[in-house]
């Protein structure tokens, strides 16, 4: 049986010997040894010295160097627990996302106005709720298929099935978004609204304003209207996206976020044009018997 190896001073590598001060490069090579030089060496190793030391001057206070510096007992790290760093440094964006969720909080709060019957303009909550259906998803999900169902021009069918897919991906990119931030609808909103899913507990972005500033951008670029019916249009997108608010199913910010995305995923669709050139199997599936 092979003996195991050991240190010049005789015993076997890898016990410990708590008097021992022999460094690797005088034979003493275990990792117990390596932990005892440092606790017998470098005055305030051990964690109750590193916080005498660290109460002593404030900047060792502040300081968060690792063990690189083993042999300087300066450089070791203060003991600090987390969350006094953060309260004592916070960082310019973080005051500011703060106010900016305080003043969000607030405001969504004081537009609340028909957030319950009870509410200041309660009597205007029927009307909204109306609103609320416009921007639904599920007509303009089946309004579309029907229309494509009954078109009987090429180009109808194009713009058709470009606006079923913006729908579609308008429908995921939300779902995603709720699903990712989880921000909670407002406290003062009643859950009463007709045909959701499980994300919509989730209020980060309104997904009927992203569809209203969709559904808007597409239709002021593909349908030739008159002037007061675009007008109209846009009032259509603006007001469902402010009655999100008023109804207390979203915060100011919730419905931010929601113009900006739909108006995006507007550039989205645009770039990704499906017509007979690009999509042509998508077309000839369509038109068959
Ligand atoms: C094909 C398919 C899965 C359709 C689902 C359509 C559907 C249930 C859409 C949800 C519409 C809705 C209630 C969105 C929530 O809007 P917020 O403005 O309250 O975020």
């Amino acid at each position: 049986m092979q003996s195991p190896r050991r240190n010049a001073e005789g015993r076997p590598l890898g016990t410990c010997d708590p008097s021992s001060s022999g460094s690797p490069a005088h034979g003493g090579g275990s990792r117990f040894e390596f932990q005892s030089l440092l606790s017998s060496r470098v005055p305030g190793a051990d964690p109750i010295s590193a916080r005498l030391r660290s109460s002593e001057s404030p900047v060792h206070r502040r300081g968060s160097f690792p063990l690189a510096g083993a042999g300087s007992p300066q450089t070791l790290p203060p003991q600090l627990p987390e969350e006094d760093r953060i309260d004592l440094n916070p960082s310019f964006l973080g005051i500011a996302l703060r106010s900016l969720l305080a003043i969000d909080l607030w405001l969504s709060k004081k537009l609340g106005v028909c957030a319950g019957e009870s509410s200041s303009w309660g009597s205007m909550r029927p009307l909204m709720k109306l609103l609320e259906i416009s921007g639904h998803g599920i007509p303009w999900l089946l309004g579309t298929l029907y229309c494509l169902s009954r078109s009987d021009s090429w180009a109808g069918r194009e713009v058709l099935m470009n606006l079923l897919f913006a729908l579609l991906l308008d429908l995921l990119l939300v779902s995603l978004i709720k699903g990712l931030v989880r921000r909670r609808r407002p406290a003062h909103n009643q859950m009463d609204m007709f045909f959701t899913v499980s994300v919509d507990k989730y209020s980060f972005p309104s997904g009927h304003t992203t569809r209203a500033a969709l559904v808007s951008r597409f239709i002021l670029n593909h349908l030739v209207l008159a002037i007061p019916l675009r007008v109209l249009v846009v009032l259509w997108a603006f007001i469902l996206g402010l009655s999100r608010v008023m109804l207390g199913r979203h915060n100011v910010t919730d419905v931010a976020f929601g113009f900006f995305l739909g108006y995006m995923q507007y550039s989205i669709v645009d770039y990704c044009w499906l017509s007979p050139h690009t999509a042509p199997v998508l077309f000839l599936l369509w038109n068959q018997p």
